[in-house]
């Protein structure tokens, strides 16, 4: 376990690390003033300090909605957010964005990086932000962590995009964040790269942030303590982790008692 990394802000006792009430998003349809698409319906869940949860479904059932409106990088139509018990939905966007810098973390395929900033700089970005900047060491540490110490001063179009997602879990290793949100983290990988992110999501977690993880693969899913299976804009039931097995079986089972 990394020990010098800046820990996570110990939460106060009973108050979720996330926590969204009757979450909604509807996409307006151009032209069509009374219709839209709802993407997200009346979601409630909330996700405690240190806990790993998956969501899982069919493409399309709204997982990645899900994710940006609990992000702050969509609005929800309608419903709260709160991180450690603080609102977000509501406030004005610097402020969401300074909350967000200080809490929340994003382990995505795409779009991770700042590309004019170098392997080193993406991981010290968030200790700038928050402006309680990581020591040199702690970035190195945290870019040794991942096996990327020889690219640290290399530009994200200089790296493969698995050396780019590592340098996304380096970030967050470092900056360890109350939340970090992960879409498809292990979707363009080989299945021993997928295993160490995984592995490092789980370290994360011990460390005390919480992980949201969408995923299409049920392995990844099922590596979580809790699986959240959603259909047609809603979290329709839930799962412990540990049998891949039985995360196909209710992702198919959701799929077919459901739909748009
Ligand atoms: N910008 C948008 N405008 C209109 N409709 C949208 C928009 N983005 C998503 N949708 C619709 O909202 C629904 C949910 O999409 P979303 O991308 O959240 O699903 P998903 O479960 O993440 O799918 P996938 O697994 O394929 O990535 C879909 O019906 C989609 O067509």
């Amino acid at each position: 376990m990394n020990t010098t990394s800046a820990s996570p802000p110990s939460p106060s006792a009973g108050v979720p690390a996330l926590e969204c009430r009757n979450l909604s998003r509807v996409y307006p349809l151009p032209g069509r003033r009374r219709q839209g698409v709802t993407a997200v319906s009346s979601v409630s869940l909330a996700l405690a300090a240190g806990s790993f949860t998956s969501l899982v479904g069919a493409s399309g059932c709204g997982k990645s909605t899900l994710l940006a409106c609990l992000a702050g990088l969509d609005r929800p139509t309608q419903g709260t957010v709160s991180v450690l018990g603080r609102r977000t939905t509501g406030l004005s966007p610097r402020a969401a964005a300074r909350l967000r810098a200080e809490h929340v973390g994003f382990v995505f395929q795409e779009d991770n990086l700042v590309t004019a900033l170098s392997a080193r700089e993406n991981v010290a970005l968030p200790g700038r932000l928050r402006r309680r900047p990581l020591s040199r060491a702690q970035v190195s540490e945290a870019l040794a962590r991942v096996g990327l110490s020889a690219q640290a001063s290399q530009l994200p179009h200089e790296l493969s995009g698995g050396e780019r997602q590592r340098v996304a879990i380096a970030r967050v290793l470092a900056s360890r964040p109350a939340v970090v949100f992960a879409d498809e983290p292990t979707a363009a990988l080989d299945a021993g790269a997928a295993a160490a992110v995984l592995d490092w999501l789980a370290e994360l977690t011990a460390a005390g942030t919480a992980v949201l993880m969408v995923t299409h693969d049920a392995a990844a899913a099922a590596r979580a303590g809790r699986v959240l299976v959603m259909d047609a804009g809603r979290v329709i039931g839930q799962l412990p982790g540990g049998d891949p097995g039985a995360v196909s079986d209710a992702v198919l089972a959701a799929r077919a008692g459901g739909g748009r």
